[in-house]
């Protein structure tokens, strides 16, 4: 089975997958990466000559020695054109692009991460399928039972309606997510939880709005979180929402590799 990596490069981050043929045997995060690394990225010959930064300390790179001697392929699916830039220079780098997604209806300035993602979980949970991207950006994509996109929206995701709150305004804190420890009181009776509340609240009531209407439009429709909130999202709107529980609602952190894999195999 041919090893390659896949990359999605997000707004926050890169999300790795290393593959052996078909199957996942491992995935990690990494930061963003600076443009010195670019002349290292045009020498590399083989797997490892590539920078250190983009495996994750929590790696067993024992796994990986066997590919040293090889130079992966690498697919990427990127939303960041001054990231994905970098990779041009690495000689097995291929970069996904919107045309040749096996999905109809798309317009062009749709991300790619949203198309694999609906994609890969389309293929893997049946047509139609709504997925929610709880990434830097908050995106719903929806696709219809003939493979043929809906639509969607964006809107700014958790971390990132925290912090725009504490950047534009004198007396409110930057708060991060991991500061996020429970689903915090609605009446808040400190600056802190105000904003958990405000923010946290409204998320997961506009969820629970977009998931109903996706599913007067498709009853049976399986939906998909994913995406660095989605698990804490998901977890908190069966919390508030606990008749969610027991219907086709589920957290899935690789559609866009499962979108991928599915590209790939489309070329086989
Ligand atoms: N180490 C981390 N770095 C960045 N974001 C993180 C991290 N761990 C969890 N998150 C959460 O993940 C969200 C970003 O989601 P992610 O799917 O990584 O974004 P993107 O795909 O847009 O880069 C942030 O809102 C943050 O709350
Ligand atoms: C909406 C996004 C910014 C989400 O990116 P992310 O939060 O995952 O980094 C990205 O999918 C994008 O740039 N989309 C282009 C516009 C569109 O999909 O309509
Ligand atoms: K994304």
């Amino acid at each position: 089975m041919e090893a390659w990596l896949g990359l999605e490069i997000g707004n926050s981050r890169l999300h790795w997958a290393w593959f052996a043929g078909e199957e996942i045997q491992e995935t990690w995060d990494t930061p963003h990466l600076s443009r010195l690394i670019e002349q290292q990225l045009a020498q590399c010959k083989t797997f490892a000559d590539l920078p250190q930064e983009i495996l994750s300390p929590d790696l067993n790179t024992s796994r990986l020695s066997p590919l040293a001697s090889r130079l992966l392929p690498i697919y990427i699916a990127s939303v960041v054109p001054s990231q994905t830039a970098l990779w041009q220079a690495y000689p097995e780098a291929h970069v996904i692009s919107l045309d040749k997604i096996s999905l109809s209806g798309i317009y062009p300035t749709l991300g790619i991460d949203r198309a694999l993602a609906v994609l890969g979980a389309g293929e893997a949970f049946g047509f139609p399928v709504l997925v929610i991207d709880a990434g830097t950006a908050l995106t719903f994509t929806g696709a219809d039972g003939d493979r043929c996109l809906v639509g969607g929206a964006i809107l700014s995701g958790l971390s990132l309606q925290l912090q725009s709150l504490g950047q534009q305004t004198a007396n409110l804190p930057s708060i991060t997510t991991p500061e996020i420890l429970f689903l915090p009181e609605r009446w808040a009776m400190n600056t802190s939880e105000a904003i958990q509340s405000g923010v946290i609240y409204t998320l997961i009531a506009s969820i629970r709005d977009f998931v109903t209407a996706w599913w007067e439009k498709f009853p049976d429709s399986q939906i998909c979180f994913k995406g660095g909130d989605g698990k804490l999202l998901l977890e908190y709107l069966r919390s508030l929402h606990p008749e969610f529980t027991d219907r086709k609602i589920m957290y899935e952190p690789n559609l866009t590799f499962w979108g991928m894999r599915s590209y790939l195999q489309s070329f086989q």
